[in-house]
């Protein structure tokens, strides 16, 4: 079963990868504080393939201590594959050639960070279980990470926990200044509503989610949790019970079974057929409800792999060995950066969820806030014709409009031609719009989008080789690249993509 990035569960035997194969997708105290700066807080540049920085072995104490709690205790498998870092990002490079379909790493569910639906409450002593019923999922993994952070080397994931990330680089964590250097009011007020939104599972955990007695967590470490669970946490369909409960499930209906047989309190036959129904039924049961319930799991080791959209790899759940694993969807050469897939994402959601933006995305849109505005400007369109566009099914078709590389929308291609009709051709409807016009119509409509596209980049702040120069910029001191800040050189990576999704639909328009 295939689980996402944040988001995929079970594979059959781990050498037959297409048995029972599900995809989990997507989108951690006391004694083990850091005594060493933790790596990759140099992040945010997006890592392609093509011009992959060497690998750097990681052999810092926290990383060694990490890799023999992995071997040993938690009895992490893994192959051709060692924590290094490529330009300062930490991830996985392969120590030696990797082939295709080889699995690279599987962790036992038990050395997992898991949370299943209906899940009790495991940190009774952290947050109560009133508010346990009605936290989101990611508040809850975090309240579990919190938890283990708290225990320190008590922890059974305590060197795990060490060497996640202090700084996890997320946009949710900057001040409006740092947001503004986006350049991009969609992802903005993205942000600001989810800065709101965690601020208030926060203000409700301190104020009526804890145990009487308990420690408040500070607000810093509510936040660095959410933010390590939104960029590390896999999800992918819930397989119901394990196979050691249905196993468990079973002999204990045998036990009842053969026991009422044996005491002669039922018909053996009829007392058999009883338990192979309960059985059916169990099993059913959790077939159905695991269609529309989902696992969420952070899993230590496989959470070391960064993303590409050009690898396919994506993280399991091996039902019978009851374990998430990785298995390399492609050959990589002995140095190179093994990437695995985060699922289908916009630079908006990579950006937002993990912190950085992916150079020539194919999943790259561009949100255009006020479309309206700009079309409005280059060809000014009277009240009614407005009036009617609003009164139509098309209102909200020119707000907020998900730009492709390959283009508009067919909904902000419609309402455009609508709104510079003459009036007489207005008269058939929005709906008649639906198609495309007369060749002349058609040319005037694509001068207009390309004058939308171009008002839209003048008003950005900064042009596309601005960006490119400031990127690309001599090397500063301090940490900084380029002279920019971590988050500052994030930032403007990001804009560079977005304006390059801008420049795509122009050229794409042959303007
Ligand atoms: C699941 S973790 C991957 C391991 C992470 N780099 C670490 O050091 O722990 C996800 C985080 O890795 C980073 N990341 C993942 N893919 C990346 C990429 N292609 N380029 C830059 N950073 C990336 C982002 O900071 C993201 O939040």
């Amino acid at each position: 079963m295939h689980l996402q990035q944040l988001g995929h569960p079970p594979r059959a035997g781990l050498a037959n990868v297409s048995a029972d194969r599900r995809v989990l997708i997507a989108p951690r105290a006391g004694s083990v504080a850091p005594t060493e700066p933790a790596p990759q807080q140099q992040r945010q540049q997006p890592q392609q393939q093509s011009q992959q920085p060497p690998a750097v072995i990681l052999d810092d104490s926290r990383t060694q201590a990490f890799m023999s709690w992995a071997r040993g205790p938690a009895s992490i498998r893994f192959s051709g594959v060692r924590p290094s870092t490529f330009a300062g990002v930490r991830g996985l490079a392969a120590s030696s050639d990797i082939a295709t379909d080889s699995l690279m790493v599987e962790v036992p569910r038990r050395s997992a960070v898991v949370l299943a639906p209906k899940q009790r409450n495991p940190c009774p002593d952290m947050v109560t279980d009133d508010w346990w019923k009605s936290a989101p999922w990611f508040a809850k993994m975090a309240a579990m990470l919190m938890w283990h952070k708290r225990r320190g080397s008590q922890s059974s994931l305590a060197p795990w926990v060490a060497q996640l990330p202090a700084d996890t680089g997320v946009p949710v964590r900057w001040n409006e200044q740092q947001l503004a250097a986006l350049q991009y009011p969609h992802l903005i007020s993205q942000v600001t509503e989810q800065q709101r939104e965690w601020q208030q599972l926060y203000d409700d955990l301190v104020s009526k989610g804890m145990p009487s007695g308990a420690q408040p967590p500070a607000r810093e470490d509510f936040i660095w949790a959410m933010s390590c669970v939104r960029s590390r946490t896999f999800s992918g369909p819930y397989v119901g019970s394990t196979l050691q409960d249905r196993l468990r499930t079973a002999g204990l209906v045998a036990v009842l079974a053969l026991g009422n047989t044996v005491l002669g309190l039922a018909d053996p036959q009829k007392t058999l057929s009883a338990a192979i129904a309960v059985l059916l039924f169990n099993v059913l049961y959790e077939v159905i409800l695991s269609r529309s319930l989902k696992q969420y799991a952070i899993c230590p080791l496989i959470d070391f792999f960064n993303h590409s959209s050009a690898v396919q790899s994506e993280v399991s759940y091996n039902y019978f060995g009851d374990s998430y694993s990785v298995v390399a969807s492609r050959e990589f050469t002995k140095g190179e950066q093994v990437f695995i897939s985060y699922g289908p994402q916009s630079n908006d959601s990579l950006m937002q969820y993990y912190g950085f933006a992916e150079a020539n995305n194919p999943q790259d849109v561009y949100v255009m806030t006020d479309m309206l505005r700009w079309v409005t400007a280059v060809r000014p369109v009277g009240q009614a014709r407005l009036d009617a566009l609003k009164a139509s099914a098309l209102a909200g078709s020119l707000h907020q409009v998900v730009i492709q590389r390959a283009g508009f929308s067919a909904g902000a291609l419609q309402a455009v031609r609508f709104l510079l009709a003459s009036d007489m051709e207005a008269a058939a409807g929005i709906s008649s719009f639906a198609k495309a016009g007369s060749p002349n119509q058609e040319a005037q409509l694509a001068l207009v989008l390309a004058e939308v596209v171009r008002r839209e980049l003048g008003n950005l702040g900064s042009s596309l080789q601005e960006d490119v120069a400031l990127l690309n910029g001599g090397s500063g001191g301090g940490g900084r690249k380029g002279g920019l800040s971590t988050v500052e050189a994030a930032a403007v990576a990001f804009r560079v993509e977005k304006k390059r999704v801008l420049m795509a639909v122009l050229e794409g328009m042959g303007a």
